[in-house]
């Protein structure tokens, strides 16, 4: 039996992923806004401390870290407000808990990334690249200049890149810390609905194209996420869970090659 820790496990993919590790066996120790082991506001860096105490007092070793708590950019929703939860919450909990996940010789963390972060290229790139720096003054002020509906997959953007930057560092990889994404595509949960309902965003959630022809189940990004937990040698990858969405419009890898450069 390992010790998990999931953020956002309230609701949709963060609760799906605790329910997965618990069915297979493991302690899961969550945290959120509200019916968690740990309530916290990952918003805040009040929060967000109390949220790394409450876990510590816990346990002393995570052998799996799943920060899920994110919430949309939409109609009405505070720019500054995505950035710190979906960015900053995120990365407080991974770097908070870095003794605990080291003590568990051989940790996994997943990060809830998007697939916005490849299907809408008009991101806002300063948001991105103040999170990258740590600096939560400058990506909120950034942030407090456009839509949240263009900040979301900035902040998204930055914590898959943050996953392949850190993850090959000797503080992470050296530690047997594997930092890894899932970037999933429109998931059927309570925030895909509040999207939906968007006067003005909604009817983008189900234009993107899917070979699959339909969006994807929580329990579906859940089956990823613990795949990426146990995968022992996988660092820095970022995987789609989109049926197909990235794939149909980038056939540009992560890695940067265009798929016609292998083509005959
Ligand atoms: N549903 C999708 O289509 C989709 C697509 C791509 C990525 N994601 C990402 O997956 C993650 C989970 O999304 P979901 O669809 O399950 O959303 P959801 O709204 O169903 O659940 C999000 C959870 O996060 C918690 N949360 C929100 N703000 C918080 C805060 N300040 N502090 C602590 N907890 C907070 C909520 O209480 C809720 O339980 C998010 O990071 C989201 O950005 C979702």
């Amino acid at each position: 039996m390992k010790t998990y820790v999931v953020s956002g496990a309230a609701s949709g993919i963060g609760a799906a992923t605790a329910g997965l590790l618990r069915e297979q066996g493991h302690r899961v120790i969550t945290v959120d806004l509200r019916d968690a082991d740990v309530t916290a506001d990952l918003g805040t860096p009040e929060g967000r401390a109390a949220a790394v105490a409450g876990v510590r007092a816990l346990t002393d070793v995570v052998h799996g870290l799943v920060p899920a708590a994110g919430i949309a950019g939409q109609t009405g929703v505070d720019s500054q407000l995505v950035v710190s939860v979906n960015y900053f919450g995120a990365i407080a909990l991974v770097t908070g808990l870095h003794a605990e996940l080291t003590a568990a010789n051989g940790a996994g963390v997943v990060l809830l990334a998007s697939n916005s972060i490849t299907g809408m290229p008009g991101w806002n790139a300063p948001v991105a690249q103040a999170c990258l720096r740590d600096d939560e003054a400058t990506a909120r002020a950034e942030a407090a200049k456009v839509e949240s509906v263009m900040v979301y997959p900035s902040t998204k953007a930055a914590l898959a890149w943050w996953a392949r930057r850190e993850g090959v560092k000797p503080e992470w990889a050296g530690a047997g810390i594997r930092l890894n994404s899932v970037a999933p595509g429109a998931t059927e949960t309570p925030m895909v609905e509040r999207m939906r309902a968007d006067p003005v965003f909604g009817p983008a959630i189900d234009a993107y194209p899917t070979a699959t022809g339909r969006t994807t189940r929580p329990d579906e990004i859940a089956s990823a996420v613990a795949f990426l937990l146990a995968a022992e040698n996988i660092v820095g990858a970022v995987l789609f869970v989109d049926g197909g969405t990235d794939a149909m419009l980038h056939p540009i890898s992560p890695q940067g090659w265009e798929v016609t450069d292998i083509e005959p």
